[in-house]
């Protein structure tokens, strides 16, 4: 196959190296310098460092207006930007016959649009011709970088871009399973960033295993909550997507939004978090709409609420923790 990969941060830099040892593969990027760099060092020192990139991996810096022209040499193209980068490159992409995956986990932020819409809702504004999914589940990319195994979901509405991602990223060390109920898939990436930043504060403040463990239950319950009110199916959250990657992000220290919690509750301000992160924390950019769509739904997300208090300073790490533990007593549901 030939693969285009929109975007050299480190998840669009792993899956390009782990298909290059299968596959045709192009990395693109917006910088050209950044480009130059990758080209003569064969190395993505500022986002994954110490990974070799293949002989065979093709860099392009080709500029963003021609990339719709440029798409249709390929037989998948995947886009692996952050959220914020994700409308601009679906408006671009529209036209694109290709089927197009997304990497990126999360809602678009309120301060980029007021309905913090997921992946395929913002497909569905701009470019509903497409043949869209996203590429999901427990992955940190220096693991899969490395050739660790992993488990993928490749999730769309539509059988052949669920396909095209199989036989792009399936292979002796990944495995890629499918499933249809996207909107599923994406909720469970987008809510568990949330949840990873407060269990990095529960870690970072030293309440224990047991706070842990409890934190993770009941987030997992308000991530299918609102998955369920927004059209998912309740199953998809105990699979790769939801309990797998919630499982991941929130207990494994390579999760950058886990350390914007740990470094919260150490008392560094957010500013100095995000400066010290160098990578993207969706869950910093996308806390708030989270929250604001599950309470459009009339769906309560106590934990999410804590994180986007936490986040804009209204309550303090420990004020966060006892707004919890003050919570009323009620009947665990699901
Ligand atoms: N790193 C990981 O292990 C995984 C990351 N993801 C998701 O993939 C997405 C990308 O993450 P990473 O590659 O880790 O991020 P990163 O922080 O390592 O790199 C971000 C890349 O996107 C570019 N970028 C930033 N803003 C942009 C914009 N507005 N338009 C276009 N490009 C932009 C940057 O130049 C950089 O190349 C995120 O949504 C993340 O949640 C998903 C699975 C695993
Ligand atoms: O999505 C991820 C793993 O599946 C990466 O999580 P972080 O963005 O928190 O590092």
């Amino acid at each position: 196959m030939k693969l285009l990969v929109l975007g050299a941060g480190a998840w669009g830099t792993a899956l390009a190296v782990s298909a290059s040892a299968r596959h045709e593969v192009r990395l693109w990027l917006r910088d050209a310098q950044q480009a130059q760099a990758l080209r003569a060092q064969r190395e993505n020192s500022r986002y994954l460092p110490g990974v070799v990139l293949p002989a065979g991996l093709a860099v392009s810096d080709a500029p963003f207006d021609e990339l719709a022209s440029r798409v249709e040499a390929h037989d998948l193209a995947i886009v692996a930007t952050p959220m914020a980068g994700l409308r601009p490159m679906l408006r671009q992409l529209a036209q694109a016959t290709v089927p197009v995956a997304w990497l990126c986990k999360g809602f678009e932020s309120a301060a980029d649009h007021p309905d913090g819409l997921l992946g395929h809702e913002i497909q569905a504004e701009v470019a509903p011709q497409l043949k869209g999914g996203a590429l999901s589940g427990p992955s940190f990319a220096q693991e899969v970088a490395r050739g660790l195994p992993a488990a993928l979901v490749a999730a769309s509405a539509d059988a052949q871009v669920r396909e095209a991602l199989v036989q792009a990223f399936h292979g002796p060390a990944l495995r890629v399973y499918a499933n249809d109920d996207l909107v599923g898939v994406e909720v469970g990436g987008a809510v568990k960033n949330v949840l990873a930043i407060a269990t990095g504060l529960c870690d970072g403040l030293g309440l224990g295993l047991n706070a842990r463990a409890a934190l993770i239950t009941r987030g997992l319950s308000e991530m299918s909550r609102l998955g369920v009110a927004l059209g998912a199916r309740a199953d998809t959250f105990t699979g790769l997507s939801g309990l797998g990657d919630l499982v991941l992000t929130a207990t494994g220290d390579l999760s950058r939004n886990r350390r914007v919690g740990l470094l919260l509750a150490q008392g560094q301000t957010l500013e100095q978090v995000l400066q010290s992160l160098g990578h993207v924390a969706e869950g910093v950019y996308c806390a708030r709409a989270v929250v604001q769509r599950a309470a459009r739904l009339g769906v309560e997300m106590p934990i999410s609420a804590a994180v986007v208090a936490l986040l804009d300073g209204v309550l303090t790490p420990p004020e966060a923790v006892a707004a919890l533990m003050g919570r009323l007593p009620r009947a665990e549901t699901p």
